[in-house]
């Protein structure tokens, strides 16, 4: 019996997974940055004294910090792991099949951690040890031979605990869809996550970890928009139910926008029964209430739709769901939003780890009793992700 569990947001955090940002970064350029879904070209160094500064605050406070590159290299000691991440990476139909051996000669040379490092930060055309053949004559070289993967920065999007299972999810974009074949790999096949279930797995309907709050044990909250799809919620409901990790998905419309590309870009949780929830939707944030029938598990009854607030409070059987008012002027509210404000990461009730930048939305935060442990972020958030994003947690005590 596996002793990783996660049932809230808000529960004192024990264990994290982190990936702190590497040569991947520094692969973005102002012709690729888009398409790799960064809004800018981080200066690399600073972004990984920021990310540092990060897992130190949680290491101070009690958390035990993973790293993806550290449980990845571990994870390709064993053949059966290497094959199948290898696979992923030689089953891009752009290669050929003679760039395709030539790629696969080149990753089998590699030791564990430099084939862990070459997963996460791609191989240009230069990089190749041997070349030849038509694909390879006509790319330049510059150009990705293996894509980096500059997004798994955001660790919270790949893989989402919900009770002692995983949700290994499945990416809706196309620069991103590679980072599960990491996490699927690690949570399969490392000794340390031995014999955990899986609740969702890759190649499903879309479903991002950012869409997915765990709001009290046995209550999700699935955002719906960019990324996630209905029929992710859908799917991901109906596990849920079936295995006993939830009775209630409330599904929540987001705009398809990259602003609120995942609920957690507009709402997460500071206390057990408080959230801090971007303004400007405050009011018009609605939920879908799904549940099940009690003789049918796989049945799903929707009702609905109610302000996500009341919807909420109804599902964790609590009063009221307090929105912490930041109280911010709209452009205010808009440029902090932007800048992940609203997207902290609880290290237990009203204590939460924040951007330093967003100055008013945390003041807010601390006049309501919170306690915001701020840190740097200027060059991390170029990719749009905060303190939530950036992090999954593994192991978090129970708020119930
Ligand atoms: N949960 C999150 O909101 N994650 C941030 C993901 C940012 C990343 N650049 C993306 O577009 O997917």
């Amino acid at each position: 019996m596996s002793f990783h569990h996660v049932d809230s947001e808000v529960g004192r955090l024990g264990t994290v997974l982190l990936h702190r940002p590497g040569a991947e970064l520094a692969r973005l350029t102002p012709r690729n940055n888009d398409s790799l879904l960064f809004d800018g070209i981080p200066w690399v160094g600073r972004a990984q004294e920021e990310h540092d500064t990060f897992a130190q605050a949680l290491r101070t406070h009690g958390v035990e910090v993973l790293y993806v590159s550290e449980l990845l290299a571990e994870t390709l000691t064993l053949p059966a792991a290497r094959q199948e991440v290898t696979r992923a990476v030689l089953d891009d139909v752009r290669l050929g099949d003679t760039l395709r051996g030539h790629v696969a000669a080149h990753l089998a040379a590699l030791d564990p951690a430099g084939l862990a490092t070459t997963l996460i930060a791609g191989l240009s055309r230069a990089e190749l040890r041997a070349g030849g053949g038509l694909v390879h004559t006509l790319m330049d070289r510059t150009d990705f031979v293996i894509d980096p993967l500059p997004n798994l920065l955001f660790t919270r999007d790949s893989s989402v605990w919900i009770g002692g299972q995983v949700a290994v999810t499945s990416l809706a974009m196309h620069a991103r869809r590679r980072e599960t074949t990491l996490t699927h790999a690690i949570y399969r096949h490392h000794p340390r996550f031995s014999g955990t279930p899986l609740v969702y797995e890759p190649g499903l309907e879309h479903l991002e970890g950012g869409d997915v709050l765990l709001l009290a044990p046995g209550v999700l909250a699935v955002g719906v928009g960019e990324r996630t799809r209905p029929a992710g919620a859908e799917r991901l409901a109906r596990r849920c139910f079936e295995r006993g990790l939830a009775h209630t998905v409330l599904v929540v419309p987001i705009a398809q926008e990259r602003a609120t590309m995942h609920l957690d870009t507009v709402c997460t949780m500071v206390d057990v029964d408080a959230v801090v929830m971007y303004p400007n939707v405050a009011s018009t944030l609605r939920a879908w209430t799904v549940t099940s029938t009690d003789l049918q598990l796989d049945e799903l009854v929707v009702s609905g739709p109610e302000p996500f607030i009341v919807a909420a409070a109804k599902a964790m059987r609590i009063d009221t769901l307090r929105i912490i008012d930041t109280g911010l002027d709209p452009v205010t509210a808009e440029r902090e939003q932007w800048d992940d404000g609203n997207n902290t990461l609880a290290i237990g009730p009203r204590l939460c780890v924040a951007y330093e930048r967003n100055t008013e939305t945390n003041a807010q935060l601390e006049r309501h009793g919170i306690e915001v442990i701020r840190i740097p972020g200027s060059e991390l958030g170029s990719g749009r992700g905060g303190p939530r994003c950036m992090s999954a947690p593994i192991v978090r005590a129970s708020s119930a």
